[in-house]
């Protein structure tokens, strides 16, 4: 009662928010003690990304219930978790059966469920198998929580998002709105080597990363970095071409052990957190994410979306890009649109 009643008046301060107790009481709606209940579920919570997204959901208070599932291991995952003294009551689900229950009630579902790569692969290569899990997890979501927001971070993402619109369609329950395709990874490698080459504070650091979640489909637009910076032409784009290949780095250091895991959990944490507080109404919430776009002939994009009470508030536009911007935005169209068509078309057969 006393909630709901914050609740509305931090409504109304937001319709004004000039107003010094507008703030106060926004402070007071969404710290932890009043923030509404929310339950976010893990699926592939026992993997190399799931543990420690656990662990960083675990730490995030704006979560009451946490509910880990994979095929094998959440048991322990889910114990070991537990035990730290944050808000969520956190539960493990294992194995098919349980995965109904892992997923009722769910507000946001993030997926990190699938086979990661190992060198001299490309994310593509992994579609063989991580599409057919997409499928199976997201068939289950339309059933047990059809109004919950999905943070798809399986690869090969300029695939599995389209899948997973396709699955929703077949069974009524798309919402556009709702589904996000997490390429935050992107954004925190171009914010961190920006920063690094710029020589400016990384935690000052914006950079707008756009198109897709592979190769030259990643486009981060660093002529929109802020603060701004004089870097050459020849910077900007060894700066692009290591946001580009970052996943890949990562994957060469690890020689056999998998693809990034600690910073994707952060990235994950991150992006969730967002959609949580678009959930609960904080105003100006704005992420890069690949989701149903008109910002180019291509159906599904990653742009700057702002995030709200539904899911996706706004897609944002692209802003002035550079020269090589525009060329870069040219060269990955073919790419991308070929990873959506191959996602509707396995989702269409299947
Ligand atoms: N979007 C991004 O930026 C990004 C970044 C890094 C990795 N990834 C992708 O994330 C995925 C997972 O990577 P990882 O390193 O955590 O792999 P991992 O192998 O360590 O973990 C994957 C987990 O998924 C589980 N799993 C498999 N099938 C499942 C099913 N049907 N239901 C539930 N769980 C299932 C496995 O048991 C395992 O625990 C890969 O596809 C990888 O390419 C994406
Ligand atoms: O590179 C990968 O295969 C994993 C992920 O997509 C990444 O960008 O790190």
């Amino acid at each position: 009662m006393r909630t709901s009643v914050l609740r509305s008046v931090a409504e109304a301060a937001l319709r004004n928010r000039s107003s010094s107790s507008s703030s106060h009481l926004l402070r007071r709606c969404y710290s932890s003690e009043s923030a509404p209940e929310r339950k976010v579920a893990i699926l592939g919570a026992a993997g190399g990304i799931g543990q420690p997204l656990a662990l960083l959901m675990k730490l995030n208070p704006l979560v009451s219930k946490l509910s880990l599932y994979d095929i094998a291991g959440t048991p322990g995952v889910a114990a070991d978790v537990s035990h730290i003294n944050t808000r969520s009551e956190v539960a493990g689900f294992m194995g098919e059966d349980q995965l109904g229950q892992a997923l009722e009630g769910s507000d946001i579902v993030i997926i990190p469920a699938g086979v990661p790569r190992k060198p001299g692969m490309t994310r593509d290569d992994l579609f063989n198998i991580n599409a057919g899990i997409v499928k199976s997890l997201c068939t289950a979501i339309a059933k047990y929580c059809p109004n919950a927001l999905v943070n798809m971070i399986s690869n090969p993402v300029n695939s599995t998002v389209p899948i997973a619109a396709e699955v929703f369609k077949k069974a009524g329950t798309y919402d556009e709105k709702k589904l996000f395709g997490v390429t935050t990874l992107d954004v925190v490698r171009a914010k961190t080597f920006y920063a690094g080459k710029a020589k400016v504070p990384v935690s000052e650091v914006n950079v707008p990363v756009v198109g897709g979640h592979a190769g030259i489909t990643i486009l981060p637009l660093f002529s929109q970095a802020t603060p701004k910076s004089n870097l050459a032409d020849d910077e900007i784009a060894a700066l692009t071409k290591r946001t580009q290949d970052g996943g890949t780095e990562v994957v060469e250091a690890k020689a056999g052990k998998g693809s990034a895991t600690l910073s994707m959990a952060y990235a994950g944490a991150v992006f969730a957190d967002a959609c949580l507080k678009g959930l609960n109404g904080v105003p100006d919430v704005v992420e890069c994410s690949f989701v149903q776009s008109n910002v180019t002939e291509l159906t599904f994009f990653a742009s700057k979306v702002r995030l709200g009470k539904n899911g996706v508030e706004e897609v944002l536009g692209l802003g002035p890009l550079s020269d090589y911007e525009k060329q870069g935005l040219e060269s990955l169209k073919p790419e991308l649109k070929a990873s959506i068509e191959k996602g509707i078309k396995f989702a269409s057969a299947n």
